[in-house]
């Protein structure tokens, strides 16, 4: 299976009709790939709280229409992060979407953990409160986002809905990027999964953006690493690495706790 991680600058110098343009055409470029992945909140920006409320969409609004017509036209799977979905009854939540090769919604994600302790997205968004998992042709696909990384119980449960590859697009601060890298790997590890980690390039809000996405396969290894500039990443992943790596070395029989 090959994956792209579309690891997008995002700078308030763009407008954000421009930005999904030109995130379009990206997609598009990846045609080729199965699976094409977008990191989180790129249309405004994970830590531009002020234009959240401006900047909200309806789920079937702006970001849908320019991502659905991308993934069809270049006929991928295509994770396209998250935007500020404004729910019809009022809250916002930090939603991704996920189309089918044929434009088709195929899931949604509403971020379960938010960011900011007691200002940011902690106040100004609703918390999601669903697992979300999807079957694709060659691996099934478990989903997070950015903050979610940190809460290891998420992952094991979506290893327990039987995904084998987890894909997380963030929005992830370089002051912080030891921590993206490292979760990034333990994730991996201990779930003896691929991780596909796409994270943003580029300041927004006075935060300078880690960049670094990472592919990382179930053993741990890093497959493939952005800079921190705007990049994309392309590797060739073998699904069966997932089912030998849990057969040679089988952690996850062992457990005692939370079965
Ligand atoms: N957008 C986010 O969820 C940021 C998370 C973050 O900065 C951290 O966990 O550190």
């Amino acid at each position: 299976m090959r994956a792209s991680l579309i690891q997008i600058e995002v700078d308030p110098d763009e407008s954000v009709e421009s930005r999904r343009v030109r995130a379009g055409s990206l997609v598009r470029e990846q045609r080729g790939s199965d699976l094409v992945v977008l990191p989180e909140l790129w249309p405004v920006g994970a830590f531009a709280f002020e234009s959240f409320g401006t900047e909200a969409e309806p789920l079937e609004g702006p970001t849908f229409e320019a991502m659905s017509a991308a993934a069809l036209d270049a006929g991928v799977w295509l994770h396209a992060g998250s935007i500020v979905e404004r729910d019809p009854d009022g809250p916002l939540y930090n939603t991704s979407l996920i189309f089918s090769p044929d434009g088709e919604l195929a899931r949604t994600y509403r971020k379960i953990h938010r960011f900011g302790f007691d200002k940011g997205e902690a106040v100004l968004m609703s918390a999601g409160d669903e697992l979300v998992t999807l079957t694709l042709p060659e691996t099934k696909v478990g989903v997070a986002t950015c903050y979610d990384l940190r809460f290891p119980e998420l992952f094991r449960a979506l290893v327990d809905a039987g995904a084998q590859t987890l894909v997380i697009p963030a929005g992830w601060p370089a002051r912080r990027r030891a921590h993206w890298s490292l979760l990034a790997r333990a994730r991996a590890v201990e779930n003896q999964t691929y991780v596909l980690a796409c994270g943003t390039a580029g300041t927004h809000a006075g935060v300078e953006q880690a960049g670094y996405s990472v592919v990382v396969d179930p053993w741990g290894e890093v497959l493939a690493e952005a800079g921190a500039a705007e990049e994309v990443l392309t590797v060739d992943l073998d699904m069966a690495r997932v089912a030998k790596t849990r057969e040679e070395f089988p952690a996850l029989k062992d457990r005692v706790l939370g079965r």
